[in-house]
């Protein structure tokens, strides 16, 4: 008679696994106009339940059809949706440092390869004061490989000298962004997915709009020295994350990248 309530741990992992799947699926669509068609989608769904349990039949025959073919309609409104989601799941690294094995500390055998937050945050308030652009993407867990062709390849451990000459103005190199992979500039003059969410204040050009995409599509951070203001942002989940000081930023810093 309890049939109904039991509960397996494949139960447990199903309904895990549902949990990411929507949570992948709401940072993809975060921000964009897709996200208003899959509430669309989710009040016809409930629309239909709701007819079926009122045994509504004709009502019911017609949301189900209408659900039921449209998973080709889906597939052609959601075709840039499924692309990103699907290069979120390949990039994913784990055998990144900070995937769940390597969290134990312990099991940690490469020296220098926690980033030195304080260089990152220190080089980007010198730049701020001599008002220079910078874009400094940190990789997370996903890997960042497929943005690194984009530009130049490069192997430097990170130190604010390096940092400021990259994006010195009249450097070869200050164009587009930097790729930071443990402690190590990995990659410059990358170019970055764009942002196309209609949220972004119109004062904020393309350089934070690539910052913004980059983050909306990859778990990287982003930190970003603006060219006009000096301003430093902090970027994470295709959001600025605020602080009032450099201490606090470079807390948060730390902290996501742990
Ligand atoms: N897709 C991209 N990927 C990486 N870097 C980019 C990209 N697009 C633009 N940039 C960088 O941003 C610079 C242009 O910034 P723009 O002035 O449009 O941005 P902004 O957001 O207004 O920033 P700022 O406040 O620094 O002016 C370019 O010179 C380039 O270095």
């Amino acid at each position: 008679m309890l049939d109904f309530i039991e509960f397996s741990f494949l139960d447990a992992l199903d309904i895990l696994l549902v949990a990411i799947l929507l949570y992948y699926i709401y940072k993809l669509l975060k921000g964009t106009v897709a996200i208003n068609i899959v509430i669309g989608i989710a009040i016809i769904f409930a629309i239909w339940k709701i007819t079926e349990a009122l045994k509504m039949q004709m009502l019911s025959n017609i949301l189900g059809t209408l659900l039921g073919g449209g998973v080709i309609a889906l597939i052609i409104v959601f075709q840039q949706e499924i692309r990103k989601f699907l290069l979120m799941v390949g990039t994913t690294n784990f055998s990144n440092k900070r995937s769940f094995f390597n969290q134990l500390k312990f099991l940690k055998s490469e020296i220098g390869s926690e980033i030195n937050t304080e260089v990152l945050v220190k080089a980007c308030n010198n730049m701020s004061k001599t008002k220079t652009g910078a874009l400094i993407v940190i990789e997370r867990t996903n890997n960042l490989d497929f943005l690194i062709s984009t530009g130049d390849a490069m192997n430097a451990l990170i130190n604010e000298v390096i940092l400021e000459s990259i994006f010195f103005k009249n450097s070869p190199l200050h164009d587009g962004a930097t790729i930071i992979r443990d402690n190590f500039v990995v990659a410059t003059r990358v170019v970055l997915p764009i942002s196309d969410s209609s949220k972004i204040p119109s004062r904020f050009g393309l350089r934070h709009r690539a910052a913004i995409g980059v983050t909306e599509k990859t778990d990287a951070v982003c930190l970003l020295v603006s060219e006009e203001t000096g301003e430093i942002s902090y970027i994470k989940d295709g959001e600025f994350v605020l602080y009032t000081t450099q201490d606090e930023l470079n807390e948060k810093l730390k902290k996501d990248l742990m």
